[in-house]
């Protein structure tokens, strides 16, 4: 929406039912904090790729676990060479787009969207995306979808990719928590429990991703390592104020959509806590809460309804482990 309202043309490629909504009313967007100023971008969809015009370059707007299946669809129908953007998180579609595209531009999305309905989407905040590549793309190719994607939203080239990728990582570990207890629907501000298990299973990311030789990125408006580190070593009432502030940005996570909103029990679970674990392991470090995490979410995502969960449960399995 943001981009075609930029005067960018964008067609949608999506699922029958979505597509009819869209291309009867349009897309209505809205900032979170402002749910009455929502504004409506007319863009055409398709449900049928065989009607789709062959466009300039490809965003892929889906989860890891639809990527293989989508790519198939997309190499089959504009070839290998097209030009892809991939804004999923984690690093999982860094293996399997190369096996389709040659040309793949990575981002890292640094804010959190949802949708409440067929289109209607909410954002928490607009951009920005850090956009890199791993080679394959030639510089003016980055600079004119750099140049196009900032007409309608804030976007940067990230030159260390993994470096961005992985930071991202840290944070986005925070999804199976916040999705275990339905943080968008149980308030946990006042819980000095949860703001332990937050920080410290953040914490955790940032030191495996360190032993791993990952470095940083400050990645707009999200907790730095710094923040993080003294939100768990310091006492919780010193950097209470910073911790809440970031919380409140925090509005449902694309795995509480998927596991909450849609009701599934398919989620990017072992793409980024399953993989953080993987590099712990590899590099011997200890990761005692995003261990019981990990396993709690793997036993309730299945469970048909998913219920939430309490913190006082969590909180008793991680002692117990
Ligand atoms: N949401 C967020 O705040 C953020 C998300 N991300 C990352 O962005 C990526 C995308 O997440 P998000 O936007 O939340 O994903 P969603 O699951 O909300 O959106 C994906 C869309 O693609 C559609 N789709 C899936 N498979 C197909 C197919 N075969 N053919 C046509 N349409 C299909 C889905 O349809 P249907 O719903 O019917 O399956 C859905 O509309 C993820 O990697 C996520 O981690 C990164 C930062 C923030
Ligand atoms: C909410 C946010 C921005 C951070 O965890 C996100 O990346 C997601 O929803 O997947």
């Amino acid at each position: 929406a943001w981009l075609n309202n930029a005067d960018i043309q964008v067609n949608l490629f999506d699922k029958q039912k979505a597509c009819d909504y869209i291309n009867q009313y349009g897309v209505a967007v809205y900032l979170g904090e402002q749910p009455e100023k929502h504004y409506h971008a007319k863009i055409k969809a398709y449900s049928n790729l065989d009607e789709v015009p062959t466009p300039d370059v490809i965003v892929l707007c889906i989860k890891n676990y639809s990527l293989a299946g989508v790519s198939e669809q997309l190499v089959n129908k504009f070839g290998k060479e097209i030009p892809v953007v991939a804004l999923q998180n984690g690093i999982e579609n860094q293996q399997i787009l190369p096996q389709y595209f040659d040309s793949v531009i990575y981002g890292v999305v640094c804010f959190n969207a949802w949708v409440d309905d067929f289109g209607k989407v909410g954002y928490q905040k607009k951009g920005p995306l850090a956009l890199g590549h791993n080679g394959g793309v030639s510089v003016t190719e980055m600079n004119k979808i750099i140049t196009d994607f900032n007409k309608g939203v804030e976007t940067f080239n990230y030159p260390n990719l993994n470096d961005a990728v992985h930071s991202k990582i840290v944070i986005n570990l925070t999804n199976s928590l916040t999705t275990l207890v339905a943080l968008h629907k149980n308030d946990q501000s006042k819980s000095t429990a949860f703001q332990k298990l937050l920080t410290s299973m953040t914490y955790e990311g940032i030191q495996v991703m360190k032993a791993a030789g990952f470095k940083e990125s400050k990645l707009g408006g999200m907790p730095s390592w710094l923040l993080i580190t003294a939100a768990r070593v310091l006492p919780c009432f010193i950097t209470r104020k910073p911790y809440l502030k970031n919380l409140k940005k925090m509005v449902i996570s694309s795995m509480a959509q998927d596991i909450i909103v849609n009701g599934g029990s398919t989620s990017e679970l072992d793409s980024i806590n399953g993989y953080v674990l993987s590099l712990a392991k590899k590099y011997g470090i200890k990761t005692p809460i995003n261990d019981a995490i990990y396993k709690i979410c793997q036993e309730e995502f299945v469970k048909s309804p998913f219920e939430p969960v309490t913190v006082d449960f969590i909180w008793q399995r991680v002692e117990s482990t």
